[in-house]
């Protein structure tokens, strides 16, 4: 076996088909089941794309229907879930916080070692609707804050806000916290999906699937990157006083110094496209509609700072997680919330992905090249 044989970190090798997404960096073009992102996120809703990508075509107005009431009668926190979430220390990683609850979510479903296609888009729905009042119970708890409950009158961005804040949100919040639902839902062979296929090529289950992907989504050079992004402004210094040109002239000299210290800066680059992420400029329009709704412009010029610094020294772009962090910072979630809320939104890829690796499966294990010491003997 010669070097060129192995392919560290898989870079550029096509592990299977999928039909779930589209990935073309040429094209910078992002397709879920054939609909490009941008169209789904300008009028569809997240329980729409949520449907779209488990059935391979949009709902009609009784399956939305149907859907939106069983989403809605699911919301609550579940007890078991609620109980070893509070046995869980409040310094923990709120990621910590997620895997756990759907690994006891795992543990209580009925169906939980049925993998029968219905059973499967049973599961899915469920977690859909269960997952976040994890997350808007993990961040009041934090702040010393009772459990919101879940409003039926609401749709699940609304209501995903009502259960963090205890208030009703601006539309214009809700909005942009729907669009960054429908960016982040999938994206095709990503270390997390992949790692959700490899779990259930082995025939495993659908909630040990979604739990490991949930581990490999923690880490910043994965999803993990959109709490690191908001940590980069912190170390820069957010002064709401502060103009936009003051601010971009503080975030440039901050990224000269930390490329000049050869740091990798989280929020920019990407494996698979290397001219920009497809989903970054209508992220960024949703940023920038919360930057106008709550007048912080110095945010912006944070923003462009550290994008033109980078741009410059080495032309490598932002990737969807770097305008997702200031976004929800913007909407009120504290810091380490931000990978909770991605995982709310890519539980739809994951589970879509796993339903078509169990169509279709095949057990999930590449080669290794061994360069440990030659073959030896006890004596
Ligand atoms: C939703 C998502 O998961 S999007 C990705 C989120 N992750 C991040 O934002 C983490 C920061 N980015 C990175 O670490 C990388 O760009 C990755 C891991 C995403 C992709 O990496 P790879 O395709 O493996 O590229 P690799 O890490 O080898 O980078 C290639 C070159 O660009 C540089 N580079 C890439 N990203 C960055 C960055 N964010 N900051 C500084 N330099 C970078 C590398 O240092 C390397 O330079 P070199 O050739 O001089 O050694
Ligand atoms: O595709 C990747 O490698 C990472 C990514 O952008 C995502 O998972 O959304």
């Amino acid at each position: 076996m010669s070097d060129e044989d192995v392919r560290k970190g898989l870079a550029g090798i096509v592990a299977d088909y999928t039909a779930v997404s589209k990935v073309n960096p040429d094209s910078n073009s992002l397709l879920y089941r054939g609909y490009p992102v941008q169209e789904l996120a300008a009028s569809k809703s997240f329980e729409e794309v949520a449907l779209l990508l488990w059935t391979g075509e949009l709902p009609t107005d009784e399956e939305l229907a149907a859907f939106e009431s069983f989403e809605r009668a699911n919301r609550a926190l579940d007890v078991n879930v609620r109980a070893a979430i509070d046995l869980l220390p409040l310094d923990c990683h709120p990621m910590d916080v997620a895997r756990t609850a759907v690994s006891v979510l795992g543990a209580n479903h009925p169906l939980a070692e049925d993998s029968s296609p219905e059973a499967e888009v049973e599961k899915a729905k469920s977690l859909f609707a269960q997952f976040p009042a994890v997350v808007a119970y993990d961040q009041r708890r934090r702040r010393s804050l009772s459990m919101v409950e879940p409003r039926a009158d609401l749709d699940y961005s609304q209501n995903f806000l009502w259960m963090s804040f205890g208030e009703e949100a601006a539309p214009e919040v809700v909005d942009a916290f729907r669009v960054s639902m429908v960016l982040y839902a999938e994206h095709s062979f990503n270390a997390s999906t992949f790692t959700a296929r490899v779990i259930t090529s082995t025939l495993s289950d659908l909630h040990s699937a979604v739990t490991g992907a949930i581990g490999a989504l923690k880490g910043p050079l994965h999803g993990g990157a959109n709490e690191a992004v908001m940590h980069t402004f912190d170390e820069i210094g957010i002064r709401k006083e502060e103009s936009r040109e003051e601010a971009a002239a503080r975030a440039k000299a901050w990224m000269e110094d930390a490329l000049a210290a050869k740091k990798k800066v989280m929020g920019f680059g990407h494996r698979v496209y290397k001219h920009g992420d497809s989903r970054v400029p209508t992220m960024k329009g949703a940023l920038d509609k919360m930057i106008a709704h709550f007048d912080r412009p110095e945010m912006l010029g944070l923003y462009d700072g550290l994008e033109q610094a980078m741009d410059e020294a080495k032309a490598i772009k932002p990737n969807l997680d770097y305008p997702a962090g200031p976004t929800y910072h913007l909407m009120g979630f504290d810091t380490d919330m931000f990978t909770p809320i991605f995982i709310a939104s890519r539980i739809t890829g994951w589970t879509a992905h796993i339903m078509e690796q169990r169509a279709s499966n095949a057990l999930i294990r590449p080669l290794s090249a061994y360069n440990g010491v030659p073959e030896r003997h006890l004596a």
